[in-house]
């Protein structure tokens, strides 16, 4: 009673045994169970839409919530059901980071969603000047000869310089000695917090939590010494010029400006110190720039291994090829939207592969519980969530969810409706093809998210992978490979190999 966490005792388990201690044996065998248990638990219980509880390493069993009652569940005030307060114990970070508040954040995620969103047409130069360069870099310009590259570094390249000029502006984005900290930083705490967070049973937190913690600390304090200055003195300068309108100072558009005006227009941040935005805008390296290069990684592993007699790539290169004709092409906002194979493409990748195996996890903190709408009585204390690889494979939303079929959200509806079996479609069906663009997060496609906290950097991250997919397609040639690198399991972390390599060669232009 001491060690389980609460669940409802009317929902079945899954993946559990006739055997004495059942649910806490079901709960041990989860350290090795990967995305089995979850996924058994889809197909058993959610697909028919019932509730189900699954076990957890960690010994915090989950109710796996079916699709019929995600959008229902993603409406509910986070008085009632917390993300936040799942994410202080999925992610432990109590112990990994002692006095982080992760609490009443909202105004700071607007930021994100708000002006970063707002602002991609105007830093779209820079960031294309970044892809070109750590493309061009990482991938070679040799164009008589073939190069062999690690995906993942590659991709890291890319996405750390480009993310970070959003997030942190120039200089600090050409810091080599800033990136390695921050991106370190975000590695010993990805790992820490899925292996404390997740693995480690509740009661031991504090001691592995604490051992865990000291590499994080170590990355922290050597990346906030390149960026606390920078973040003193531009809230310096944004106060002086609030105070003074004749004050020189043109706001630098990134994400530091726009989360310090948040911080200073909202009364109960206003007089924190630095670290407050400091460590906020380090913890989202692991927010923004991991999750970008695993969806980049994973959509180049889904090409590479793809049929080559599809020719999805040469197809991505010729839509590429009559979008960006001239140099203004590039820079300008409008060519992403005529990118619809593309944007696919990449949607599909987030699809067969998202970045976690549950979304949506929350804990129900209404002082009475709450009561579903398939009237079951879910008490406060527990933990529920939305299975997403199972979601993502039902052929009820996805006609033929097994294969990698990276057009499929670009099809013409008359396509759609000549290949889908009239018999079987049902009412989703008919609204997954109304939410078919990238940047949708809906309750059949929970690769960002869904709901009031779905990712609020999901137009960033569209924007950015587009521009990469087109100009790589555009510059290099690829060999395809037979087997692709299956992802591995990690937590509730679904991650691509970080070891795949791809040949490429540059192309010769006329
Ligand atoms: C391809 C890249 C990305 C993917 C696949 C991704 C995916 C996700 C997912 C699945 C969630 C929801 C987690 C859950 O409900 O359990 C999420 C939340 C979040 N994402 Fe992203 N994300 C990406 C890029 C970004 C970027 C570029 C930023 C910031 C600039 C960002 C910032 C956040 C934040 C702050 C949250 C928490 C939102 C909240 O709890 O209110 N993400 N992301």
């Amino acid at each position: 009673k001491v060690v389980m966490r609460k669940v409802p005792q009317s929902v079945s388990w899954a993946g559990l045994r006739e055997e004495i201690l059942s649910k806490t044996r079901a709960c041990i065998r989860e350290l090795t169970a990967e995305s089995r248990t979850l996924n058994l638990g889809y197909e058993k219980f959610n697909k028919k839409g019932l509730l189900c509880v699954i076990p957890n390493a960690g010994f915090r069993p989950t109710v796996l919530v079916p699709q019929e009652q995600l959008t229902w569940m993603s409406n509910k005030p986070d008085n009632v059901i917390s993300t936040r307060k799942t994410q202080v114990g999925r992610f432990a970070l109590k112990y990994l980071l002692p006095g982080f508040d992760i609490n009443h954040d909202a105004f700071l995620m607007a930021a994100i969603r708000k002006d970063v969103t707002r602002n991609l047409g105007s830093m779209q130069p820079d960031m294309i000047e970044d892809i070109r360069y750590t493309v061009d870099k990482a991938m070679g310009l040799d164009d008589t000869s073939w190069r062999e590259v690690c995906i993942t570094n590659a991709m890291e390249d890319v996405v750390l310089k480009t993310t970070s000029r959003i997030l942190v502006g120039s200089p600090l984005c050409q810091n080599e000695e800033y990136l390695h900290y921050s991106i370190n930083f975000a590695k010993w705490l990805g790992g820490a917090m899925i292996m404390v967070g997740q693995y480690v049973p509740w009661i031991l937190k504090p001691f592995f939590g604490y051992l865990g913690a000291l590499p994080v600390y170590y990355h922290k304090r050597k990346a906030l010494k390149f960026l606390l200055p920078v973040v003193r003195q531009r809230i310096g300068n944004i106060k002086r010029k609030r105070a003074d309108a004749s004050f020189e100072f043109e706001e630098p558009k990134d994400l530091i400006t726009w989360m310090a005006e948040a911080v200073l227009d909202n009364p109960e941040t206003r007089n924190s110190p630095p670290e407050f935005l400091g460590t906020r805008l380090l913890f989202l390296t692991l927010g923004a720039i991991h999750t970008t290069i695993m969806t980049a990684t994973n959509t180049m592993l889904d090409l590479i291994s793809s049929n080559p007699d599809s020719r999805f790539w040469e197809e991505l290169r010729e839509e590429a090829a009559g979008v960006f004709i001239t140099a203004d092409d590039w820079t300008d906002p409008v060519s992403l939207l005529k990118l619809p194979l593309a944007d696919s493409t990449i949607r599909e990748s987030l699809r067969k592969n998202p970045m976690l195996t549950r979304t949506m996890l929350r804990e129900v903190v209404a002082k009475d519980g709450i009561i579903l709408p398939s009237g079951h009585y879910i008490p406060k204390g527990t933990w529920m969530a939305a299975g997403t690889v199972g979601l993502h494979h039902d052929d009820r939303f996805y006609p033929n969810p097994e294969e990698y079929d990276p057009f499929r959200f670009a099809r013409k509806q008359e396509d759609m409706d000549m290949n889908i079996d009239k018999d079987t479609l049902t009412d989703k069906a008919s609204i997954y093809r109304k939410n078919q663009a990238l940047a949708t997060a809906s309750d059949i496609f929970l690769g960002w998210g869904y709901g009031k906290h779905a990712c609020p950097g999901r137009w960033l991250a569209s924007h950015q992978l587009k521009l990469m997919l087109a100009y790589v397609t555009l510059n290099y040639d690829i060999r395809y490979i037979t087997q692709r690198p299956v992802n591995q399991v990690f937590g509730d972390s679904f991650i691509p190999s970080r070891t795949a390599t791809m040949m490429v060669r540059r192309r010769k232009h006329a």
